[in-house]
């Protein structure tokens, strides 16, 4: 079929395949610091903290003005709307801290998820309505990266074939609108843990969501050099009686993105999707260290996975200020190690490091 019009121009290209690039280089992924205010609310109520935004903003500017070092193990953030505006105490606006050290500021773009009628309580993401001008004015601010989630779910009938098309085709619509903008779209089409179902169903489960999306992606003409998957690893549901190693996750995980994900794909950067801060580090490490042939960076893009313990840290007191950021700086350290298979489990990890952070039915 001949070429006939060009979405992007090489000059286009070249900026998002570099920044995509930039933010996996050398064993670096992403602090995904995206909470939604509701999500921070669940989140703060554990240590209780109240859900304000200043107690939001308090724990966002321990975690960015932890040591200039931490740039050799985060590459990005992902800021929530509220968070892209906001300044650290000394009146320093956040996005800026990151920027000056190199790191690349990403922004959640999707707007939560809707029923979709008729189906098994499936949804699809919202937010493509005005999507273009929100692209266009967060580049303005600063970000050069966005992301957005689809939720799948393993169940009787799910994930269901209209929930498979309708999500791989919203993905992909927002990826083309971000790359039209100036922005590398994390793409994340992720299969939640919820349910009793062994690892090889979700493995199953995890191929036919990603040929859909990365079919659909080549559908609307995206960049794949210009872009980073965000996909869940390949595990037993969470109330699965069976349980797997990280060598078997890995084999899993590998094998399903081997089937599916393009080699052209710059790098892939797990959600962490409830496991514990140590189980998504360790998972990372072997899948690294997985003899199958990985084109890819795998990385990882980690809300609960690197937060965690920082937040059992901080308890909201500012006193702690220096515990917080060493738990932050162990984790980011971890996982870096992790994503370039040299992850050595200690066996001194603090409690709040070994604790499942499943939520089920975990949206927004
Ligand atoms: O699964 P995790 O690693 O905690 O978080 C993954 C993630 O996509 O889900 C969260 C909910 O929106 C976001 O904050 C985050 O970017």
């Amino acid at each position: 079929m001949a070429y006939q019009f060009s979405a992007l121009t090489p000059e286009q290209k070249k900026e998002l395949s570099e920044t995509a690039q930039r933010i996996v280089a050398n064993g670096k992924g992403i602090l995904a610091a995206d909470e939604s205010v509701g999500t921070m609310g669940s989140r703060l109520q554990r240590i209780k903290v109240e859900n304000t935004e200043e107690n939001r903003r308090q724990f966002r500017e321990l975690l960015f003005t932890v040591d200039s070092s931490v740039n050799q193990s985060i590459g990005g953030v992902i800021l929530f709307h509220e968070t892209l505006y906001q300044k650290d105490s000394q009146g320093k606006l956040f996005r800026d801290i990151l920027k000056e050290k190199g790191i690349v500021v990403g922004i959640k773009l999707d707007q939560g998820v809707a029923p979709l009628a008729g189906t098994n309580k499936e949804t699809s993401t919202q937010g493509l309505d005005g999507l273009s001008q929100r692209c266009a004015q967060y580049k303005k601010d600063g970000a050069d990266f966005g992301k957005w989630r689809a939720v799948l779910r393993i169940d009787n009938h799910c994930p269901s074939q209209l929930a498979i098309q309708e999500n791989a085709n919203t993905l992909a619509r927002y990826a083309s609108i971000c790359q039209q903008n100036g922005l590398v779209p994390i793409v994340e089409p992720e299969v939640i843990p919820d349910g009793d179902h062994d690892m090889e169903h979700c493995q199953y489960v995890t191929e036919k969501v990603l040929a859909a999306v990365y079919k659909a992606l080549n559908d609307h003409h995206v960049y794949l050099e210009g872009t980073l998957l965000k996909p869940n690893m390949v595990t037993a549901g969470h109330a699965c009686t069976k349980k797997y190693t990280p060598e078997q996750v890995a084999m899993a995980t590998v094998t399903a993105l081997h089937r599916t994900v393009p080699a052209a794909v710059p790098g892939i950067c797990f959600l962490s999707g409830g496991m514990s801060e140590e189980d998504a580090t360790l998972n990372l490490n072997a899948i690294n260290l997985c003899p199958l042939p990985k084109p890819w960076k795998l990385s990882f893009s980690y809300g609960r996975a690197l937060q965690a313990s920082a937040l059992a840290a901080w308890g909201g007191k500012a006193a702690n200020k220096k515990a917080t950021q060493e738990a932050f700086m162990k984790r980011a350290l971890a996982n870096c190690q992790a994503a370039k298979g040299q992850y050595v489990h200690t066996g001194s990890s603090g409690t709040a490091s070994t604790q499942s952070l499943f939520t089920a039915c975990y949206t927004y």
